[in-house]
């Protein structure tokens, strides 16, 4: 028996982990993308969920089908917020009872080997090396109103981006109480997994005229999405090296202010760092000294617990 004890308040439902590869040839010269991609929608599906009735549900099968083939014909796959974007806008164009499409894509890093004598290498035309394990992500979400208008809302991100400082930090002058064992230090080891996020205004989308011809041309808000990855990343980077950092969060305002400043483009600025404890290890036991700042050079990378500092920071 169907139970009525509870009512279906929100669905969504999709494909996840879509891995997709992209070669684009120019001549000689190969661009590649390698992505992993999530596509969830939402709509008048709940009978799905209420009458087991299928006959609203647009196959999640289908919607991985559907990411290769604009994978293969879109324009914009080589920028994941512009892939992203021109898939959403496809299913809820395609499928009149879909209003909300939520496509992520994440994207993995090959960059062209460097080749030739030490010195004076050159960027390879088609081969690669995954130069870190971080990855640059877009999350899109494109909705269509009552009236069929659609508008499109973008957050580019970095995650997994993974740093550490074995000077240039310190933490004093936290609160001391009962509960306080932690000493106040002048240096430490400083390392986080940066993970970031930073969103575009909202912005209409027309209407694909046919969908079938996929129509979509890039928003002008999100036109410059490859350059601000680009600069967050450095900048990220950069603000990590060079910060005579007095906290993690102290560290994390920062980062965020100039990626704000450098992106007229984005509106807010998302960090979420953990702090990656390295302990100096006691060796009093044998008489050397390893525990103050000056002398600590051995240390325990701890796996867990770790610190957690978030933050978002608004353009004015
Ligand atoms: O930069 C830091 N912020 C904290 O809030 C904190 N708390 C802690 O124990 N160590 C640190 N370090």
């Amino acid at each position: 028996m169907t139970s009525t004890e509870g009512i279906l308040t929100s669905a969504r439902y999709g494909k996840d982990q879509v891995r997709v590869f992209r070669v684009v040839r120019n001549g000689a010269v190969h661009e590649i993308v390698e992505y992993n991609v999530q596509v969830l929608l939402e709509g008048d599906i709940a009978t799905s969920y209420t009458e087991a009735d299928n006959s609203v549900v647009v196959a999640t099968d289908s919607m991985k089908n559907i990411t290769y083939y604009l994978a293969k014909v879109s324009p914009y796959v080589l920028t994941p917020e512009h892939f992203a974007l021109h898939l959403g806008t496809h299913f809820v164009a395609k499928y009149s009872h879909i209003n909300k499409a939520l496509v992520t894509v994440e994207k993995l890093r090959w960059s062209r080997i460097p080749v030739g004598v030490a010195g004076q290498e050159r960027p390879h035309p088609h081969s690669f090396i995954r130069d870190g394990e971080d990855k640059r992500t877009a999350a899109v979400e494109v909705e269509k109103a009552v009236d069929g208008a659609l508008t499109g809302k973008v957050t580019g991100g970095i995650r997994d981006l993974l740093v550490l400082k074995s000077t240039g930090s310190s933490f004093t002058e936290f609160v001391r109480d009962e509960y306080t064992t932690l000493v106040e230090v002048d240096d430490r080891v400083f390392s986080t997994s940066v993970d970031l996020s930073y969103t575009y205004s909202l912005f209409a989308i027309p209407f694909p005229t046919d969908a079938k011809k996929l129509a979509f041309e890039v928003p002008r808000e999100v036109a410059d999405a490859d350059a601000v990855a680009g600069k967050a990343r450095v900048a990220t980077l950069d603000i990590f090296a060079t910060d005579n950092s007095e906290s993690v969060q102290a560290t994390l305002f920062k980062m965020a202010q100039r990626v704000v400043a450098e992106n007229d483009a984005v509106q807010t600025v998302s960090y979420r760092l953990p702090n990656k404890h390295y302990i100096p290890v006691d060796m009093k036991y044998i008489g050397v000294d390893n525990t103050t700042p000056a002398s600590a050079e051995v240390f325990m990378p701890i796996a867990a617990p770790n610190g957690l500092i978030s933050a978002t920071i608004s353009r004015k």
